[in-house]
């Protein structure tokens, strides 16, 4: 299944980055002891680290001060002071990164968590994958990346500043009125009210581009996974200039983008550090208001004096940093955005999505449900199929298949057979509810543990799983193996995969291969083949699952199938396939697609 194209969607940076963090709240802290503990610990460390801060910010005016009285026995008494304070202060910024550390982690596990839940919920990864391209873009990407950059920066840039902040600015604005007065704190809230507005212009670009980089980054990243999925393919080929050439472009895209980003990340970047630096020459300009204006400290000696002058620089460079870590934020903020922006979109896609499936689950169960009653008293078929009608989900209104009719008795075998794309597979997908129907009914007289669909292509997780993990997918319980030896060893014998034991040593071990790139195409068919025997089901679709077997395997599998007693139905073109189903269903075009029995007689004579 080729992975759709989607629409670049425009991300802006507004109040809704805010509100959209504020909606993922519930996600970050959805195990809610460990994100409080965590977030309460990197608080404390950041309260700590104030209070040391506060302690070691007045060392410098004592030193000034016994320097000038020439007191050498309260110098060295400082000094041992202030060495136990700034190791102090080391010990908590070291605790206080730890605890944002692990703060991230916690909160990066909690969102992943929940992603994975919406992800792997009601087949959304196939709809987002296979079928949707009003949908979203690298929905895996948002899931791996996306979401680490998001709680990382949240977690040690944003948060600590952010909470403590108020409180901090509180405190230090309350020194600087008692020495400056309210001209010494005006000053202060109006450079800073001047970051803003400088800011909110500037860091605008950043939320756009930080998404735009991250979808160029997540189709660079598809074009090689996908480069690295089809190696032997793409070899035979020799497509080695056209996989250079795709790369390259897609690389250049990302290359174009992040210049963007950094470029825009520029004015940003310089306005912060004036900021930054600027607000030391600041601190001295409000220093005019307590000496020159309010006269302040005229009967302090010049000991005295340069103490208190010392540590009213800082207050006033502490009061104008708080304010410049919030503007510094700013730029943090700005790309946080653009991850904010792509996560929310996943999850509103999944939240949707989960309403309107539930909608048509639920038409689906009262529909099973009069139709199970219905079919016990009229008749025994598994499966029965009126008037269908369907197109693919992206395009509904042009319709692939219309006004199909079958069933398919218990005890009896189908063949549907047609010309290469009327719809075999598709008709398969709309039995398995993975593609809606726009008419007519289906009546599925079976539970969905009791059906088994065998894909075209055959599926090997990967990880290096272990014979029995691969016969036994999709079942998670890998350490309490279900199905007996003797079973695994006898089907492998029937369908020629004996020598997969010595190929892998151990059933129960994980291998040192990945299966879809070792086995060959028929290899591939038996073994999921296999697995579907072993999973006893008790009707199985099975579609052109033989087609790289020769035709006395074919004949082997599907007698396994008959001595199994599973009830199956089949897609393929072979002619040979006839012989091992009771009907046919020939689609051949809207109109004209019918079914009938075939007579076996006409095999026996051969
Ligand atoms: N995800 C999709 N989105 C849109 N169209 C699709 C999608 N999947 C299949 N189709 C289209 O639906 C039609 C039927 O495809 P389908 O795979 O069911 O054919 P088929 O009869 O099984 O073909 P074959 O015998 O070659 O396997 C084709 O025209 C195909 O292009």
């Amino acid at each position: 299944m080729g992975r759709l194209q989607v629409a670049e969607k425009k991300f802006h940076f507004g109040y809704r980055v805010f509100y959209n963090l504020f909606r993922l709240f519930p996600l970050l802290y959805s195990n809610l002891e460990l994100g409080l503990l965590f977030t309460v610990l990197t608080v404390a460390a950041a309260v700590g680290n104030e209070i040391v801060n506060y302690k070691t910010g007045k060392i410098p005016g004592k030193f000034y001060l016994y320097l000038l009285e020439r007191d050498e026995g309260k110098f060295w008494h400082e000094f041992w002071i202030a060495s136990l304070a700034y190791l102090g202060l080391c010990l908590l910024y070291a605790t206080l990164t730890f605890f944002s550390w692990c703060l991230y982690l916690v909160l990066r596990r909690n969102l992943v968590r929940s992603l994975h839940k919406l992800y792997y919920s009601r087949n959304l990864y196939y709809k987002l994958n296979g079928i949707d391209n009003e949908g979203i873009d690298n929905p895996d990407q948002r899931i791996t990346q996306d979401a680490d950059k998001l709680s990382k920066l949240f977690a040690t840039n944003i948060l600590p500043v952010v909470l403590l902040s108020p409180f901090i600015i509180t405190y230090y604005s309350v020194h600087t009125w008692q020495t400056a007065g309210g001209w010494g704190v005006g000053m202060v809230v109006v450079y800073f009210l001047i970051g803003v507005v400088i800011n909110r212009i500037l860091i605008s670009p950043l939320t756009p581009w930080a998404a735009r980089v991250e979808k160029s980054e997540g189709d660079f990243r598809y074009k090689h996974v996908s480069v690295r999925d089809n190696a032997e393919e793409s070899a035979m080929y020799r497509a080695e200039k056209y996989e250079k050439f795709a790369s390259e472009e897609s690389f250049a895209v990302l290359f174009q983008r992040l210049k963007w980003f950094i470029i825009w990340k520029f004015p940003s970047q310089f306005f912060q550090y004036f900021f930054d630096y600027y607000g030391g020459v600041l601190s001295y300009a409000i220093q005019f208001f307590p000496i020159f204006v309010f006269g302040m400290y005229k009967n302090l000696d010049p000991g005295h004096l340069s103490q208190q002058i010392s540590n009213n620089a800082f207050y006033f460079i502490y009061l104008i940093n708080c304010f410049t870590r919030l503007t510094d934020l700013a730029m943090n903020i700005g790309e946080l955005g653009g991850y904010v922006m792509r996560v929310t979109e996943l999850v509103d896609h999944a939240k949707e999505h989960v309403y309107s499936e539930s909608n048509e689950g639920f038409t689906e169960v009262i529909s099973s449900l009069e139709t199970r009653t219905g079919l016990s008293k009229k008749s025994d078929n598994l499966l029965v199929v009126q008037d269908l009608c369907f197109g693919a989900p992206t395009q509904p209104q042009s319709l692939i298949i219309a006004g199909l009719s079958f069933n398919v008795p218990s005890n009896k075998s189908l063949l549907i057979t047609g010309p290469s794309g009327v719809g075999k597979t598709s008709l398969l997908r709309t039995i398995a509810k993975l593609w809606p129907h726009q008419a007519g009914k289906i009546d599925r007289n079976f539970a969905d543990e009791e059906v088994y669909f065998l894909p075209q292509r055959p599926y090997f997780p990967v990880g290096r799983l272990s014979l029995r993990q691969q016969l036994e997918f999709p079942s998670l319980e890998v350490d309490t193996p279900k199905i007996p030896i003797d079973s695994i060893i006898e089907i492998l014998k029937t369908v020629q995969l004996s020598h997969l034991f010595a190929m892998c040593g151990d059933v129960n071990q994980p291998v040192d291969f990945e299966w879809q790139d070792t086995l060959s195409p028929g290899e591939q068919q038996r073994l999921c083949f296999a697995r579907m025997i072993l999973a006893k089901p008790t009707l199985a679709f099975i579609d052109e699952a033989c087609s790289q077997v020769d035709e006395n395997l074919e004949q082997i599998m599907y007698h396994v199938l008959q001595n199994h007693n599973i009830n199956y139905v089949s897609v393929g073109h072979r002619q040979s396939l006839k012989r091992y189903h009771d009907f046919e269903l020939n689609i051949s075009n809207s109109t004209t697609s019918f079914c009938e029995e075939i007579r076996h007689e006409h095999f026996d004579q051969f």
